[in-house]
């Protein structure tokens, strides 16, 4: 019997240039599958550029700062907590290094290598650290309790036949049970 690995979760978005593109964005979820990721909760909005700043207030002053909340409040993002072990590094090694007018050429496998188009527009978010995750779970899932899905739906993860529902966007547990 393998010794079940904690499932630990992240946030993830895809960017308005991908969300633009529905059969990119479905090779990208169909990728996240293939690594091993669970989907636990999916949603799609469009930011404010308030939300947008808010989200991203650790930039605030860079040079790339207002092109990139002007980009994220652009049009609808696709928003998903990933469940995974390891999750966090992960998703951050899938995605590739942030600004892709180098990964283009020093990770062309990685996802935004793929389908980034420029620093700003670079297709996807994934938080950098479990503090991070915790925050930015918080900020757009506020109803969703990690303690409680811990307790009640992780077990059901981590031993237990799940299937992707490509409607809702998340994972669900074939056990009638469930
Ligand atoms: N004012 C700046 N100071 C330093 N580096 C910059 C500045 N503006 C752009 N860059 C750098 O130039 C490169 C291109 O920037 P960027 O990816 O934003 O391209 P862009 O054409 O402006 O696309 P987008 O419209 O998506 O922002 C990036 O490496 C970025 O970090
Ligand atoms: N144009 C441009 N955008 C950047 C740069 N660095 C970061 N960004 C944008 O700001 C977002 C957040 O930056 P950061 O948290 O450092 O990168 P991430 O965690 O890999 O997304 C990135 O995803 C990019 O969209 C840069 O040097 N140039
Ligand atoms: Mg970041």
């Amino acid at each position: 019997m393998s010794i079940l690995k904690p499932l630990q979760l992240t946030l993830a978005i895809l960017k308005p240039d991908i969300v633009a593109q529905p059969h990119i964005a479905s090779q990208i979820k169909n990728i996240i599958l293939r690594h091993g990721f669970y989907f636990v909760r999916s949603k799609l909005l469009t930011l404010t550029r308030a939300k947008a700043e808010e989200f991203y207030k650790e930039h605030e002053g860079k040079f790339f700062h207002n092109r990139l909340v002007s980009f994220m409040s652009s049009g609808p993002i696709s928003i998903h907590i990933l469940a995974r072990e390891n999750a966090i590094a992960e998703w951050r090694k899938l995605m590739g290094p942030t600004k892709v007018l180098r990964t283009i050429y020093e990770n062309p496998e990685s996802i935004r290598g793929q389908f980034g188009l420029t620093d700003t527009r670079n297709s996807t978010h994934g938080s950098d650290s479990p503090e991070t995750a915790k925050c930015e779970i918080k900020f757009f899932f506020p109803e969703f309790n990690i303690k409680e899905w811990e307790v009640s739906e992780a077990p059901l993860f981590s031993d237990r036949k799940l299937e992707f529902d490509p409607v809702k966007g998340v994972h669900f547990c074939v056990d009638p049970k469930w």
